[in-house]
């Protein structure tokens, strides 16, 4: 039977005085569609301001887990329960195309549309000269930090981030891997990232998870201090570990 509990991080009485806090807590679930199972299961906890990646092979069940956090599907079975401020941001950036950005990023937010709170989350993703454009005006990375904007303007407890940067060129996708460790700092909330880029996930994380036959199958804590460089022994040795749980050849 499912349990979809939503929490308020901030305010709740519900929660035994000995229970560690968390921006996710997940205990048995397992996700089907039809008769088969893609999440089997899965336990996860995310502690409040940590930055999780995940890792999976394409079809693992990375996305459903997400919108499942996201309270986007609730036929599950198992316990969820996630803070109630959360905020997600897609692979593609989902923008209405019949509104001006700032009207984009305070868009579902209660009350008449407020132009200075959605230019001020703007101005964190470095878009406030693209406030007053239609979208689709934008370059692939405006959009997506349009996108982060409009996350980070809910001032969520947890973040949850679906391949943000896959649709990027390289330059521009170190550009946005950089900003979202700024925002990371800046808000403190948890994030929970997919990726399919090993070195993306070490270079953000505090825990790397590795999916597999829809379960966690690895969990790699990530020590190196930030900024990290790729070329470290530590960030090498990881990078090792994690391809082999993804059952990938490292070459060269
Ligand atoms: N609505 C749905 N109905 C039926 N099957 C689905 C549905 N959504 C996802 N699936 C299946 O569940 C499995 C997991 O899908 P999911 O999108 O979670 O994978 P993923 O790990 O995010 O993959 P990728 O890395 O390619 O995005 C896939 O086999 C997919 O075909």
């Amino acid at each position: 039977m499912a349990t979809v509990v939503h929490r308020d991080l901030t305010c709740s009485p519900a929660v035994p005085a000995d229970a560690a806090p968390f921006a996710v807590r997940v205990r048995g679930l397992t996700k089907r569609f039809g008769d088969r199972a893609v999440i089997s299961d899965l336990d996860l906890d995310i502690a409040p301001g940590e930055f999780v990646v995940l890792l999976g092979a394409s079809g693992c069940g990375k996305s459903t887990l997400l919108r499942i956090l996201a309270d986007l599907d609730r036929d599950l079975d198992g316990r969820v329960e996630v803070a109630t401020r959360r905020a997600v941001s897609f692979q593609s950036p989902r923008l209405m195309p019949w509104k001006k950005v700032w009207r984009n990023v305070v868009l579902g937010l209660p009350g008449r549309p407020d132009r200075a709170r959605a230019e001020a989350a703007l101005a964190e993703v470095n878009m406030t000269h693209r406030s007053d454009v239609w979208p689709k005006v934008l370059s692939g990375g405006e959009a997506q930090r349009a996108s982060l904007a409009r996350a980070l303007v809910r001032e969520p407890d947890l973040l949850l981030l679906d391949e943000p940067f896959s649709a990027l060129d390289a330059l521009t996708r170190l550009t946005a891997q950089a900003l979202v460790a700024d925002l990371w700092t800046l808000h403190g909330c948890a994030v929970l990232l997919v990726t399919h880029d090993v070195e993306e996930a070490i270079k953000l994380a505090d825990r790397v998870l590795v999916m597999r036959d829809g379960v966690i199958a690895h969990q790699a804590v990530v020590e190196q201090e930030r900024p990290r460089e790729v070329a470290d022994p530590r960030f090498v040795s990881l990078r090792a570990e994690l391809l082999a749980h993804l059952g990938v050849q490292e070459h060269g």
